[in-house]
């Protein structure tokens, strides 16, 4: 696994076993495998939110989920980001099932390897930036004197190193986001999770943060994105579809 507390945001992913992944001629080997997923709510009425869904994503690979609404896009990125439990199925995160895994497994597995964009930036308001970014080191319990570095060379990275220390309710949208992709990379997880992170932005800064997104990818980041955007999905190495909670 990524060592979260090893450095800098950028730089090559590695290998459960420390070396680089190596998989078949097909690509790297899945960073994410589900088989046979469903989730069922339990209502009532009981909603099948999710049948039989079985996909994986890869390193270095931009994955959109998309789909008409109440298909189940948002369920499918909850299981995928360990904020919910599926009913059924068999969910691998870097070859370790996680299907059985306690609660608190769970939240230690999502904040070492997963990291989050939603679109409303859900930044804390009377933070300051850095202290944002800074925030996922916290609960990873990296030491204080190495947060800040960490957090400003994340802030460096999407652009936004001249505004550190202003809270975020001064920027704009599309700053906003920025400082949001900052915080969800500032760990170095192997998968970043986008509910429709362009959703809030204009063309201008939509573009921005796909680029930010699609050069995590060349990183050899995992990035998958919940979105209702013709333009976003283009972008993406894989589509999957949601259909009645089906995907294809
Ligand atoms: N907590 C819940 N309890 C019961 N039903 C739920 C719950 N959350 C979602 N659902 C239902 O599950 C189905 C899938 O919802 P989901 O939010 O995953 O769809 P979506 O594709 O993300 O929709 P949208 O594009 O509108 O956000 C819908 O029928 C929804 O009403």
């Amino acid at each position: 696994m990524t060592d979260p507390a090893a450095g800098p945001v950028a730089g090559p992913v590695v290998g459960p076993a420390g070396g680089p992944v190596v998989g078949p001629a097909v690509g790297p080997a899945p960073v994410i495998e589900m088989a046979g997923i469903a989730k069922t709510y339990p209502g009532p009425p009981p909603v099948h939110a999710l049948t039989d869904v079985t996909l994986d994503i890869r390193p270095g690979r931009l994955a959109a989920i998309v789909g008409p609404s109440g298909s189940g896009k948002s369920t499918l990125l909850s299981v995928l980001g360990l904020l919910d439990v599926p009913t059924r199925g068999r969910y691998l995160l870097q070859g370790r099932d996680t299907t059985d895994l306690s609660e608190r497994a769970r939240t230690a597995l999502r904040a070492s390897t997963l990291g989050f964009v939603f679109q409303a930036f859900h930044l804390v308001p009377h933070l300051t930036c850095v202290q944002n970014v800074a925030l996922p080191l916290v609960h990873l319990g990296v030491p204080r004197a190495r947060r800040r570095p960490q957090a400003v060379a994340a802030l460096e990275s999407v652009g936004l190193g001249h505004r550190l220390d202003v809270r975020p309710t001064t920027l704009s949208g599309g700053e906003r986001q920025r400082v949001a992709v900052a915080r969800a990379i500032v760990h170095r997880p192997a998968v970043v999770l986008c509910d429709e992170p362009t959703g809030n932005l204009d063309t201008a800064n939509s573009a921005r943060v796909m680029d930010l997104l699609t050069g995590l990818v060349a990183q050899d980041r995992a990035v998958v994105v919940v979105t209702h955007e013709p333009e976003v999905a283009a972008r993406a190495d894989r589509v999957f579809k949601v259909v009645d909670g089906r995907v294809s």
